[in-house]
């Protein structure tokens, strides 16, 4: 029946129709996948946050049960004044009785208040820690988990579903509480006064427990699959906007608004049947509060009319029949908060349930010095854990030497350079460095010892100068200037307004690719690190750059174990062994002159070079 009502209230030209045969069908015809409901497990998890503030959370609770009893006991005192004085009691004691009923009531907002503001300070502390964990978690977690998501799906959980937590941390939680607290006291005094009329106060209860299950069984899911549709939404955004070069030059913005619509559109069906479904519970607690008032006005009247009753009793049982059904109806409001903030919570502990990368605590060392010997033996790595991206690599490299990894694209170059500096670990074989097993060196050691120039170098929003020493915090403006210098990059940084003190954005936008290049050189020199990883620039870049670069790369590796994926046919053959690869196998390696004497895909490759050079 609902279904129908709920038909009656449809949204005005949804762009998505609901997914047959779901229930309330959830957008896009997908029955929600999360089942919203190992909610005592969460919300244990929740607690074990608040309880490091136990101490402020007992004052809070002190002060719940305050305000709750304050709160019986006005309407207590205003029924029995109205007995005394219809017994003709009452005349002497009024101005007493007005200045105590005032001093309940402003005790009943003092406590009120302080419940208040201390729970906001300690969800405001317990808020702040969960997102500086969550974000300290992401940074501990494989780059393989950041494969598997967009940024701004991760970016959605550490904002909007941490702020769904805090809004009911702050508010909803200690009033669901005190509700809790309030709809037992009045219990128990209205049971204390008359049994009977309890009874039939208590008829609708059942009916409000039965519709409450009800809808919120159908709304769990739904809310769920609104967070995670915000988050898919907010991955898009991130994605569209970083890729904006792409999407204009093949002008796709139609296409691109199109999808935004459609996630759009799922968020405001996920959003609409989760609130207007939850809505229509304080729309029933309304309806069956009027029954119960009826019924105890009713009642009451008649009993009064007997004798069996006083006026005062039933004065203070109309009064908490609607203190009882408050609390009922707060906690129908509250529940949408809740709910929300459960599904937030998830999908918080869902990240921080991710494997972290082997720890590096224990048997891990920290390295002082490295000469840079490299060697791998029998290397064999699979992203998947199914099919071969890497087998059987094994090569050495001494300290100080150049290596290029040449191949085909996809033959396992990055990949290689990966295992090396340990995003990802071997499933066989092992990679050493002066000896020493990589895996029982701590990361951060390991990757301290190395510098990465990177075809596209990551920039910060800062000075140029900040950006330099990236690569050392504590060096001087000479230091850095003197590292700019050596990279080629120093005329280039003067010619520029503001010269080191030039502020970039963050995505480098700006300056040339080719001066991008230059400052991620001048930080790997800044940085003197004893291994050194090279993604050399496809694209092409002009000639007097390519030069400055040349010459800027050439003093960076000088005295250090370099590992080049090279593109270029000088690069290539100033190296003192080329691995070639292909199909994530190790084919061939050597010098470039023993190389070209053996039949095989360097001698092609380099063939292939020279013809383009040609053309
Ligand atoms: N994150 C990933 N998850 C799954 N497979 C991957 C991932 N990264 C790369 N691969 C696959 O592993 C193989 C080797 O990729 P890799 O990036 O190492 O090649 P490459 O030689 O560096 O290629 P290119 O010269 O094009 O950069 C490819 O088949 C690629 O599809």
């Amino acid at each position: 029946m609902l279904k129908a009502l709920l038909e009656a209230f449809r949204h005005p030209k949804p762009d998505i129709e609901l997914g047959a045969g779901s229930g309330f069908g959830t957008p896009s015809g997908r029955k929600p996948k999360g089942k919203a409901k190992d909610w005592s497990g969460t919300l244990k998890r929740l607690w074990s946050y608040l309880a490091v503030r136990k101490a402020k959370l007992g004052l809070v609770l002190f002060m719940v049960i305050l305000s709750s009893g304050l709160s019986l006991l006005g309407p207590y005192m205003i029924g029995m004044a109205v007995d005394d004085y219809l017994e003709g009691a009452g005349g002497r004691s009024w101005g007493i009785f007005l200045g105590a009923l005032s001093l309940v009531y402003i005790l009943y907002s003092l406590t009120s208040w302080l419940q208040n503001i201390w729970m906001i300070e300690v969800a405001q502390e317990t808020i702040y820690r969960m997102r500086t964990e969550l974000f300290a978690y992401l940074h501990r977690l494989p780059i393989s988990f950041f494969n598997r998501r967009q940024q701004g799906e991760i970016m959605s959980r550490l904002t909007n579903d941490i702020e769904n937590v805090s809004s009911t941390l702050n508010s909803s939680a200690i009033q669901i509480f005190s509700s809790v607290l309030t709809l037992v006291g009045t219990v128990a005094v209205m049971l204390w006064l008359s049994p009977l009329l309890t009874l039939l106060t208590f008829i609708v209860v059942p009916l409000m427990l039965f519709g409450m299950r009800w809808i919120t069984r159908r709304t769990g899911p739904l809310f769920k699959e609104r967070q995670r549709n915000m988050g898919e939404l907010n991955g898009y955004i991130e994605e569209t906007l970083s890729g904006q070069r792409i999407i204009k030059a093949f002008s796709q913005e139609t296409r691109v608004i199109q999808g935004f619509r459609e996630r759009n559109n799922r968020i405001m069906l996920s959003g609409y049947w989760a609130q207007s479904i939850s809505g229509f519970i304080p729309k029933l607690m309304n309806g069956l509060n009027n029954l119960s008032f009826a019924i105890v006005a009713g009642v009451g009247g008649l009993l009064a009319i007997h004798g069996s009753i006083s006026v005062g009793v039933i004065l203070v049982f109309v009064e908490y029949t609607r203190q009882f059904t408050r609390p009922l109806n707060d906690l129908a409001n509250q529940w949408n908060t809740l709910l929300s903030a459960v599904a937030g919570a998830e999908r918080v502990f869902e990240v921080l349930d991710e494997e972290t990368e082997a720890s590096d605590e224990g048997a891990a060392i920290a390295l002082e010095h490295v000469a840079g010997a490299v060697q791998f033996s029998e290397v064999a790595f699979s992203y998947d854990g199914e099919g071969d991206t890497l087998q059987n690599i094994s090569f050495e490299a001494k300290p100080g030497e150049m290596i290029a990894l040449v191949g085909p694209t996809g033959a396992g170059k990055t990949t290689l350079i990966g295992l090396l500096s340990r995003f990802y670990d071997p499933s066989e074989g092992r990679i050493m460095i002066d000896g020493r097993d990589i895996t029982s060196i701590k990361r951060e050691s390991l990757r301290g010892h190395m510098a990465f120039v990177l075809q596209d170098s990551f920039l910060f929003k800062g000075s140029i100068r900040d950006n330099i020493r990236y690569g050392k915090l504590d060096a001087t403006d000479e230091e850095v200037e003197q590292a700019a210098k050596l990279a080629n990059a120093h005329s280039f940084i003067m010619r520029m307004p503001g010269g080191y003190d030039r502020m970039l954005s963050a995505d480098g936008s700006g300056i040339s690719q080719g001066q991008k290049q230059l400052l991620a050189i001048a930080r790997a020199i800044l940085a003197d690190p004893a291994m050194l990883i090279l993604d050399e620039a496809t694209s092409s870049i002009d000639t007097v750059t390519e030069v400055k670069i040349q010459e800027g790369l050439q003093a960076l590796m000088k005295g250090r174990t370099s590992f080049v994926i090279a593109h270029r046919l000088n690069t290539i053959r100033a190296a003192d062994r080329i691995l070639v690869l292909r199909g994530g196998r190790l084919i061939q390696q050597g010098s470039h002159e023993k190389l070209l004497q053996e039949e095989g895909l360097y001698q092609d490759l380099v063939q292939g070079q020279r013809k383009a050079a040609v053309n």
